[in-house]
């Protein structure tokens, strides 16, 4: 092995520092190298030392990694199919991260459009492969968490879509007046976005006979990926299609209609669906006992991870989009107002996801900028600018509003002005929409944790206290993925061998 060392060395000293890092990054991350070895540490830091292009896009997949593990150890692994891209947490019985990463989604098109399950397939067996090897063996459960009411339509004989997937802020307003003519008033369902609309508006417009189609959520089609078993879902995904969780099953109204034969069935989040598929096990080197369980949507996901077991904590994801979870022991919904309740075990997280967010600030500052001009802020001082951050038209909570434009002139000579004005924008809607729970009837929030990319922001955190008026703090655990590995050690713990 010193023999790659000189190799490594001599490739640093004709300046292709990079190489070398791919070898390291490559050996260590396989586990091949004990990461203790002092000769590997110096080099590896004198390397690492020096971030080039190569270096950062392999960082950009590994962001960390334990290898040394006691024997038989157990790891739970989570994945997190976000707006932006995917993230994968492997963690132990006691919950500590043993080994993360993340990977943006590569944007493969077809005829001018993102070919999204060809992009989001191809990142969870990527995420896969950037799991260490030496870490593979000991994985005994996997889950995964998408973005809700993301809605894909498949042949059920073929496992092929009969159209391309609905994205989760898509708005299928063409099927509302259906959707409410046969839903309670102001049922979670009767919202544009919501996955019974783009269900409806799929059936409406598409004249095949529709005889073997299945409806899957994004984390349920991903799962299916690795279990083979179609047409499973859980009670947190399948909320904005009509489930009931209160009554765990399908409501009467959507039993009767022609569609609800493509309905999943639904198992409550974290529950052992399958064994993972054989082909995929023996390929990455997965154990025989490996299973995967039912995940749950990343605002859920995001929450879980927050660890918040007490009604009145809340979680703002501050991710591409902002949503909020308010733990609460009373179940709220109105779908005039975007606001909706998944269930968690016997209580109810109430909340809305809107479609102000990370995504409007990337569409003005880079990330880099974003840190940079955040540290110019004075988070004390209120901004007087009063904008509707949004990355385009029509908003779903605190006011659902498909026709609803965006609002962020007038601009600002300054960009530290402009950004203060944003970041306080986008924290008096967190609050509207707080204050908006409360008056629904939802246990009153007391305190707010922060999960997301935003959440790095020490400023808006400030920002946020300041305007909310309640203390505010980034969550121990602020990415979903640690949620859906929660749930995942959940399945696994509750799971009877020779019960899949
Ligand atoms: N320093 C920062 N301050 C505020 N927002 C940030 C900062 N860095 C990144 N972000 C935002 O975080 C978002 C990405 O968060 P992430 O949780 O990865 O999103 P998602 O899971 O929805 O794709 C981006 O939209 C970006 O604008
Ligand atoms: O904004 C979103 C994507 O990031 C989703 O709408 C988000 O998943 C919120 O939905 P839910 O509250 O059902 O998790």
């Amino acid at each position: 092995m010193h023999k790659i060392f000189g190799f490594g060395l001599y490739m640093e000293k004709i300046g292709r520092p990079d190489f070398l890092c791919f070898f390291f990054l490559h050996y260590h991350m396989s586990g091949y190298y004990n990461s203790r070895n002092p000769i590997f540490k110096v080099l590896v830091y004198k390397v690492i030392g020096k971030p080039n292009q190569r270096m950062k896009a392999l960082q950009n997949n590994i962001v960390r990694a334990e290898v040394d593990l006691e024997v038989g150890k157990k790891l739970y692994l989570g994945m997190d199919f976000g707006t932006s891209g995917a993230r994968y947490a492997l963690i132990d019985k006691e919950g500590n991260v043993r080994a993360e990463g993340k990977r943006e989604y590569p944007l493969l098109m077809i005829e001018e459009t993102v070919d999204w399950l060809q992009s989001w397939k191809m990142t969870l067996f990527a995420l896969l492969k950037d799991i260490p090897v030496g870490l593979r063996s000991t994985v005994v459960s996997i889950s995964i968490d998408g973005t809700s009411a993301t809605t894909i339509i498949l042949d059920s004989k073929t496992g092929e879509s009969l159209c391309k997937p609905f994205l989760y802020n898509e708005s299928c307003a063409d099927a509302l007046p259906s959707v409410k003519s046969i839903a309670p008033a102001n049922h979670t369902v009767c919202s544009g976005s919501s996955t019974l609309c783009k269900l409806v508006s799929w059936w409406n417009s598409d004249n095949s006979t529709k005889e073997s189609t299945v409806l899957l959520h994004q984390a349920d089609w991903l799962l299916w990926l690795l279990h083979g078993k179609l047409g499973v879902s859980d009670y947190n995904n399948a909320l904005k299609v009509g489930y009931d969780p209160e009554i765990e099953f399908y409501p009467p109204w959507l039993l009767l209609q022609p569609y609800s034969r493509v309905l999943p069935s639904i198992q409550p989040p974290g529950t052992a669906i399958g064994a993972l598929k054989e082909s995929i096990r023996t390929e990455y080197g997965f154990p025989k006992d490996c299973i995967i369980c039912s995940g749950t949507t990343d605002s859920v996901a995001a929450f879980l991870a927050a660890r918040a077991s007490q009604p009145g904590k809340a979680v703002t994801s501050l991710g591409s989009t902002l949503a909020i979870k308010l733990l609460s022991t009373r179940r709220v919904e109105d779908a005039r107002f975007g606001v909706y309740s998944h269930r968690l075990d016997d209580k109810w997280l109430v909340g809305g996801a809107s479609n102000t967010g990370g995504a409007v600030l990337r569409q003005i500052f880079t990330d880099e900028q974003l840190e940079k001009l955040s540290e110019q802020i004075n988070p004390a001082e209120a901004s007087p600018f009063d904008y509707y951050p949004l990355q385009g038209v029509g908003e779903r909570f605190p006011v659902a509003d498909p026709k609803m434009e965006p609002r962020l002139h007038p601009r600002p000579a300054s960009d530290v002005e402009y950004l203060h004005g944003i970041l306080e924008s986008i924290a008096r809607i967190e609050a509207k929409g707080y204050s908006l729970l409360k008056d629904l009837g939802s246990t009153p929030v007391e305190e707010v944790f922060t999960a997301g990319g935003g959440s790095k922001n020490e400023k808006w955190i400030k920002i946020r206290e300041r305007v909310l008026g309640l203390p505010v703090s980034k969550a121990l655990q602020t990415e979903a993925a640690y949620g859906a590995a929660l749930l995942a050690m959940k399945g696994a713990s509750e799971h009877k061998d020779g019960s899949l």
